[in-house]
């Protein structure tokens, strides 16, 4: 489902002379449906910067990223927004609020993307809500003022709203207590039975090894091991 060959990634620095630095090279890594496989490697190793050549945040320098049958690295504005919005989802460690918006229809917006009816998709965002211990009153609130946890409760409910085929979660348990980071591990496991392919960065050892089929170390992709 997620493939991956040969992909390098540089930064070029344009305020600092266009310096290039470099930052892996020749990744190469492949999740199948039902599989998650998670990112380890030393700080600044670039798991977070692999997590955005595939969502199509930053352009690979080379190399194929392919996604269902879309090569990202190649792919038009348009073909990622559509990638976005019907194969692969993102959770990433903070929420990208937007004023206003009640938490219930930040939650349910992804299913309405796909054309789900209003009422299913405020049903199944509930559901979420309530399963990640969002108290009610809260629901109909923009998650402004929500606090971190809070927050970040709120952004992987809106991960898991749709069925997505793909995955990326970075850092889905980061200062979640012991009762909520075991929803997220149960979402996880529900959403991998389902058939999803999953990529994972996790800190948290143990919840990484209870979701995680195989690990790729990101530390062996960086220039100076590959040189
Ligand atoms: N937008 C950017 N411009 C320039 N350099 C960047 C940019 N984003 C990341 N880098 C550099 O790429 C390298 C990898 O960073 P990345 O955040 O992917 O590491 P990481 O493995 O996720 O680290 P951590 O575990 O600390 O989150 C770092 O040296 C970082 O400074």
């Amino acid at each position: 489902m997620i493939e991956l060959e040969n992909v390098s990634k540089s930064f070029t620095l344009h305020n600092q002379g266009s310096a290039v630095i470099p930052v892996m090279e020749r990744v190469n890594l492949a999740v199948a449906a039902g599989e998650c496989v998670g990112l380890v490697g030393a700080s600044g190793a670039g798991k977070s910067t692999l997590m955005r050549v595939i969502y199509g945040n930053y352009l690979a320098a080379s190399g194929r990223v392919m996604v269902g049958d879309l090569d990202v690295a190649q792919a038009e504005p348009r073909q990622i927004i559509a990638l976005r919005r019907d194969t692969l989802g993102y959770v990433s460690q903070f929420l990208r609020v937007v004023p206003r918006v009640a938490a219930l229809d930040v939650v349910a917006e992804p299913l309405l993307a796909v054309g789900t009816p209003i009422e299913a998709a405020r049903d199944k965002a509930a559901s979420l809500l309530a399963e990640l211990n969002i108290p009610e009153r809260l629901w109909s609130l923009s998650p402004t003022t929500f606090s971190g946890g809070e927050q970040q409760r709120v952004n992987i409910a809106r991960g898991f709203a749709y069925d997505y085929p793909a995955l990326l979660l970075d850092e889905p348990t980061a200062s979640l207590d012991a009762k909520n980071r075991a929803t997220v591990l149960r979402l996880i496991e529900g959403a991998k039975s389902r058939g999803a392919a999953i990529i994972g960065i996790f800190h948290d050892e143990a919840a990484r090894d209870q979701v995680c089929d195989s690990f790729i170390d990101v530390s062996a992709f960086s220039p100076q091991v590959a040189a």
